[in-house]
């Protein structure tokens, strides 16, 4: 089936031949057609240009867009929304005062989501996470990475990572799974870490391996939770199957884990709250992704990405949602690029280009996703009418969205 969508206020991120990722200054440039069109076989985007440009046409349906705008999904590269129940004791908690470091310390945090995990069902699992899914899909994301990490069994893992493969069976939206068990020292290994990571090497990654339940790996390298030393040792044992990085780094301390990223190959490196001038000059000239997730600084009162200083020195940058119980319980994308504009000081354009084909990126998703681009899917946010697409950011907290487009067929 052919539809036709024309009379676009202004077509966003379009690009010809689709490039791998936006660097540096390059970020300040968001391609757009003014008056456009847009045309679409099925799930696939087969033709844009002017509206003057048109040539004609017999589409089976004729979608007129005066005064909206029309841009990709979000393509958010970093969530955790594969999780049961929820973590507002917590959100109450540190607002009486106590830190996310004292309540981790007192067995909440990342353990209390772990046990409230273990002791749901596969099914009642996938009926919470499922409507998270639906909750972003609606909200414009059309691309997600869920991680695992909520296990600390291997039971739990295999269950939190099949919950992911069956929403990617069952929903259009696009889906990766990252493999996460090194996310929190479970209470059972509480004295003997060498003996939780010799476990996941040998006997939780394997398994996952078999049933191919996940693309990418990641760790939690920070202190108190996994060293450089700790996070080296897993990612090289997950290279033996296939599992490329995407890790958490520098979100409380900078310990030298943008360092093993880049030495890994890394796809991305999450988080980096805490940037020291060696971790920018680190991801120079590498295919190392930087990944920044301002709703989790928002929630938690940490400090934001540094964002202004790693674009103005080069680097490219992506913006995820972090979407998880204890940090970030939220996966609105819109609010991550209002966030961005308004505390890390990004443009419009660059957190844009930040949230869509970076984000893609570091998905491993950049040839089929994350731009208007013939051949990549149609995938794609009509707005309301609004003025301008800095309208996105601006009005912060609410969102301008009309309808989503996913696989060529709204949602
Ligand atoms: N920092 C590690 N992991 C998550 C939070 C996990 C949790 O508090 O449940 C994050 O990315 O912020
Ligand atoms: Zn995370």
């Amino acid at each position: 089936m052919i539809t036709l969508f024309t009379h676009i206020k202004e077509l966003i991120q379009v690009e010809n031949s689709p490039k791998k990722m936006v660097v540096g200054k390059a970020m300040k440039q968001l391609p757009t057609i003014k008056n456009a069109y847009l045309l679409i076989e099925d799930a696939t985007i087969i033709d844009f240009g002017e509206m003057t440009n048109l040539p004609p046409q017999k589409p089976d349906h004729c979608i007129n867009l005066e005064g909206q705008i029309v841009l990709p999904t979000w393509c958010d590269s970093h969530t955790h929304i594969v999780f049961a129940g929820n973590r507002v004791q917590e959100f109450t908690d540190r607002i009486h005062g106590l830190t996310y470091k004292e309540i981790a310390e007192r067995g909440g945090g990342i353990l209390n989501s772990a046990k409230k995990l273990q002791q749901i069902s596969e099914e009642e699992l996938y009926q919470q996470s499922a409507q998270r899914l639906e909750e972003i899909m609606q909200l414009g994301t059309g691309a997600v990475e869920i991680k695992s990490g909520y296990g600390l069994t291997k039971e739990a893992e295999v269950k939190m990572l099949r919950v992911i493969k069956k929403l990617n069976k069952n929903y259009p939206i696009t889906i990766k799974a990252t493999f996460l068990a090194a996310h929190a020292l479970p209470l059972a290994y509480k004295n003997d870490k060498k003996g939780y990571l010799n476990m996941v090497i040998q006997e939780i990654l394997p398994a996952v391996a078999e049933e191919n339940l996940a693309e990418f790996v990641d760790v939690f390298c920070e202190k108190g939770y996994f060293s450089v030393e700790d996070t080296e040792l897993l990612l090289a044992a997950a290279k033996k199957y296939g599992l490329k990085p995407k890790i958490h780094v520098n979100q409380f301390h900078a310990i030298g884990g943008v360092q093993s990223g880049v030495k890994f190959k890394a796809l991305s490196v999450d988080h980096l709250e805490e940037m020291r001038i060696k971790d920018i000059e680190s991801l120079k000239n590498t295919q190392t992704m930087p990944v920044a997730l301002p709703s989790c600084s928002y929630f938690l009162g940490i400090p934001y990405t540094p964002a202004r200083e790693m674009i103005d020195a080069g680097l490219p940058l992506a913006l995820a949602s972090d979407y998880n119980p204890g940090s970030t319980p939220s996966g609105n994308m819109n609010f991550v690029v209002s966030t961005a504009c308004i505390k890390m000081k990004m443009t419009p354009e660059e957190a844009i280009n930040a949230a869509t084909i970076n984000g893609a990126y570091a998905m491993n998703l950049e040839t089929s996703l994350g731009s208007i681009c013939k051949g990549k899917k149609a995938n794609f946010i009509v707005t309301k009418q609004i003025p301008s697409f800095e309208f996105i950011p601006y009005s912060f907290g609410n969102h301008q969205i009309e309808s989503v487009y996913i696989e060529g067929k709204p949602i």
